[in-house]
């Protein structure tokens, strides 16, 4: 349950807009202005006997000289330079001169609302951390700041959480018990800062702190103090005091800011944890803090902490007490002082820096780019009367940094330099900026920033008489105190905590006047007994209502310690749900961490398979190369085989005119045998068709003596028969008669084939040719054969041998008549080769299948011939 809040009045309206800074600076008149104060600090040389290239002249003067190395010497410029500033800090100079004489001015007016900016700029390593955090032992200006603060409103300091941010950069006032919830709500919850006695144990050593104070105070002022502290990298704001942890694997997670515009035109950082401290260890356990996180964050984010920009903002808000001294007026004054530690400008091209440092490096050099452009236009707008628009919103700080070039309040610059010869190129930029800033004006605050404003307000000279008790209590404390510290403690303010509200209650109206006039003199008695009624009263009256505050606290004790008990169960059971989250949330980022590893490999898979498919595609890309070309090549081919088919073609043609013509010659051979086979068919003697001097009466009985050629020549010359005829056994002809005389007619190309099957032919008188009548009328020869040889069309040699009776007739000579054909097969191994398509392999074979094929037809006439008798 929700505790009920008690709250004491109305909550009090804020105050309407105050005029636009903007507008303000537009309407000052140069005698309400201040210039920027830059002061230059010169850091000592790292190695002391190391040529330096800064000297100091006086108080506010430095001289710049070029070294041998510098490119101004390079290119001819060797004349010495001279800077004035506001003040000039040697290499000797302590943090303690340095703070009072820059920072003790901006406190002051802190501590009476106004507010202040401080930066530091200047080349990396030039001192600029160095000058505003020190170290522990000597500290800089910020924890300087904070014991100045503190030594100071020491004894004024508002309760904790009765000023409480109201996330629009300003502030409300809570009532005591919403304040006192608050710290004991606190007081439950352990995730707040340390007590400083704890740090102390922790920490290498104390810390020396400066026992400066400002006494120019308003003391019937209560007083809180709040700091945050930022960082800008890479352009984006993060918060250093946010209490969300880290994850160095996630660092995407780590929350930036973004920054507005209050209703006064101030600048600020949303949502920024601003952290109120009651003391100066407090608030430099914060700093530490902030320090430490932002270390962590470097770390995830692989930064340094010299490429970021650092704000520390101190806030002091204050409100007046009423006339009673013991609550608050509803009046909020607010003071602000900025202390910035710039990231160092630095030249890439020096540096040689690369990828994410060039990033960074590129961010820095913006900001710092646009700082300077800034203050430029301002300057420029300043003295020429124009109205440029200053590109504040181009950079981060620049743009938080617009509240105090518009609006009021002062400006100083450290500029840190560090004299080595290196730095000179970067060091006289640096110079040059320092010089153009100090030209630059800002309004000056007249008027602490009032935030809220209590109607009607009383003056501070217009109050009741009984703030000088509260002045009076003051005083008899701090002399306490200083009696305290002579007597050797060092820091009575913490050791011997004192509450102010119960001296300031005391001695509320002065005595009347006790001098007595004479003896009888009543007056005094009556005044004195008036003056002590009064304060019996008074003291009934406070007894009355300390009675029943009394009552009414115990009351509230009693309800929060029911609310208490609620809220530990609450808690407890906060707990248990936080632990279950907390083992959910370890759940899943083990799950996003295998998804993550699992991304990864696919990732790889991903990228090699994509470079494997660049491999397939270029070799895809080859083979398609390839392939034209081989369809270049099929072109080429087939246009050759195309001219080839042609010439073949043709000489096919001219082939089988040739053919035509031994066909003709067939044909005419064809007719031949025909007229032989009727010739022979009508038993005459062989007559060859178209020989010369026989008559068609006697061409069926041919003289002997006459010429006649039974086979073809043509066949017997063909190269197919010159080969040797195929034969392993040999077989005796049974067809012809060995009792009687032979004549064998042999031409003379006839090829002895040496077969089985031979024609035996008793006391057989060979001869080549049919020349002479006797070799026939001979009265031994009585009978006759004639051989020829032929090659078919399959390549077989066939032999024939015509068979016949010589008869004597009746004039004395003698006629042969052809009783038998036998006929005798060999198979050639030169037989003709063919293609599958039954085209003949070459042209020889075709020459002799043309020629086989003219065999064929007389092979034909030969058959029809078997069939004679
Ligand atoms: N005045 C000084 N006296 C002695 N040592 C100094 C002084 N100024 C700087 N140093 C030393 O020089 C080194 C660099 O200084 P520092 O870190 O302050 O430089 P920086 O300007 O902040 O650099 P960056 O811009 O990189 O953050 C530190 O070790 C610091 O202690």
């Amino acid at each position: 349950m929700k505790p009920s809040r008690l709250k004491i009045g109305p909550k009090v309206p804020t105050k309407p807009p105050i005029t636009p800074a903007r507008s303000k600076q537009a309407l000052m008149t140069s005698r309400d202005r201040d210039p920027v104060q830059v002061y230059c600090r010169i850091r000592p040389l790292d190695v002391p006997t190391d040529d330096s290239c800064v000297t100091v002249l006086s108080d506010t003067v430095v001289q710049v000289v070029p070294p041998e190395t510098s490119q101004g010497y390079r290119s001819g410029t060797t004349k010495a330079t001279q800077y004035t500033f506001t003040g000039v800090f040697d290499e000797k100079s302590t943090q303690k001169p340095i703070f009072h004489t820059v920072t003790l001015p901006l406190i002051e007016d802190l501590l009476h609302g106004k507010n202040s900016l401080l930066f530091a700029y200047g080349v990396t390593g030039s001192g600029k951390t160095h000058t505003m955090n020190g170290e522990l032992q000597d500290g800089g200006i910020i924890p300087r700041c904070l014991d100045v603060i503190f030594n100071s409103i020491g004894h004024f300091q508002a309760k904790k959480y009765i000023f409480k941010p109201d996330k629009m950069n300003s502030f409300e006032i809570q009532s005591e018990i919403d304040a006192l919830t608050e710290r004991q709500s606190e007081a439950l919850t352990s995730n707040k800062f340390k007590t400083p006695a704890r740090r102390g144990q922790e920490n290498e050593g104390p810390r020396v702190t400066d026992a400066t104070r400002i006494s120019a105070l308003d003391e019937d002022q209560a007083f809180a103090v709040f700091v945050t502290f930022v960082e800008v990298y890479n352009n984006t704001v993060f918060d250093l005091l946010d209490d969300t942890p880290i994850d160095p694997l996630r660092p995407g997670k780590i929350q930036s800011k973004i920054l507005r515009e209050d209703q006064h035109h101030n600048m600020y950082v949303h949502a920024v944890t601003e952290v109120e401290v009651k003391s100066a260890d407090e608030a430099a356990e914060v700093l530490a803090k902030g320090q430490k996180r932002r270390r962590v964050a470097h770390t995830t984010l692989n930064a340094e902490s010299s490429r970021s920009h650092s704000v520390f903002n101190i806030r002091v808000v204050q409100a007046p007490l009423d006339g009673q001294g013991a609550t608050l007026e509803k009046m909020l004054t607010v003071g602000q002082l900025s202390l910035v530690d710039l990231a160092g400008s630095e030249r890439n091209s020096r540096t040689k820096t690369t990828g994410e440092r060039l990033r960074e490096a590129g961010s820095i050099n913006n900001t710092l780019m646009t700082l300077r452009s800034c203050m430029e236009i301002l300057r420029e707008n300043q003295l020429n009367g124009t109205n440029k628009m200053v590109p504040y919103r181009d950079s981060k700080i620049t743009h938080l940094f617009k509240s105090y070039f518009d609006g009021e309040g002062k400006v100083r610059m450290i500029v840190c330099v560090n004299p080595r010869a290196d730095d000179y190129d970067e060091t006289l930029s640096v110079m040059r900026f320092a010089e153009m800033a100090q030209e630059v004006q800002i309004a000056r605050a007249v008027q602490p920033n009032i935030r809220l404003e209590a109607t009607p307000r009383a003056t501070p000279a217009g109050r009741e008489a009984l703030l000088p008790g509260r002045r009076k209590a003051n005083r008899v404390l701090t002399e306490a105190y200083r009696k305290l510290e002579q007597g050797g403690i060092s820091n009575p303010q913490s050791e011997v905590p004192f509450d102010i509200d119960m001296v300031f209650s005391a001695a509320r109206c002065s005595w009347p006047p006790l001098e007595l006039q004479s003896a009888s003199d009543d007056r005094l008695i009556t005044a004195l007994v008036e003056y002590l009624q009064v304060r019996i009263r008074d003291q009934q009256n406070r007894r009355e209502q300390q009675m029943k505050k009394c009552v009414e606290v115990r009351t509230l004790i009693r309800e929060m310690e029911e609310e208490l008990i609620l809220k530990r169960q609450e808690v407890l059971s906060l707990h248990e749900q936080l632990k279950d989250e907390r083992s959910r949330c370890q759940t899943f980022e083990n799950r996003v961490l295998n998804a993550e590893s699992a991304n990864a490999t696919l990732q790889r898979h991903v990228a090699e398979h994509q470079k494997y498919a660049r491999l397939l595609e270029e070799e895809l890309k080859e083979k398609d190369c390839l392939l034209n070309q081989g369809e270049i090549e099929i072109l080429n081919v087939k246009a050759k085989e195309k001219t080839k088919r042609q010439l073949e073609r043709e000489k096919l043609k001219k082939e089988l005119d040739r053919y035509k013509q031994v066909e003709s010659q067939l044909q005419r051979q064809t007719e031949r045998f025909l007229v032989m086979r009727d010739l022979l068919d009508a038993g005459c003697s062989v007559k060859v068709p178209g020989t010369s001097g026989s008559s068609e009466s006697d061409s069926r009985t041919p003289s002997i003596g006459a010429t006649h050629r039974v086979s073809d020549p043509k066949v017997v010359g063909t190269p197919s028969l010159r080969g040797p005829a195929v034969s392993t056994r040999k077989r005796r002809s049974r067809s012809v008669d060995p009792g009687k005389g032979w004549l064998d007619h042999r031409p003379e190309n006839i090829l002895d084939l040496d077969t089985v099957f031979q024609p035996q032919m008793n006391r057989a008188k060979s001869i080549t040719k049919l020349v002479d009548s006797k070799s026939v009328t001979d009265a031994k020869i009585s009978k006759y054969v004639l051989t020829t040889q032929e090659q078919d069309s399959a390549g077989e040699i066939e032999t024939k041998l015509y068979k016949g009776d010589v008869l004597t007739t009746v004039s004395g000579g003698a006629q042969v008549v052809l009783q038998d054909v036998e006929i005798l097969r060999h198979s050639s191994p030169n037989a003709i080769k063919r293609h599958s398509d039954g085209r003949l392999k070459d042209v020889h074979s075709r020459v002799a299948d043309i020629e086989n094929r003219c065999g064929h037809a007389i092979e034909g006439h030969n058959r029809n011939k078997k069939h004679c008798p």
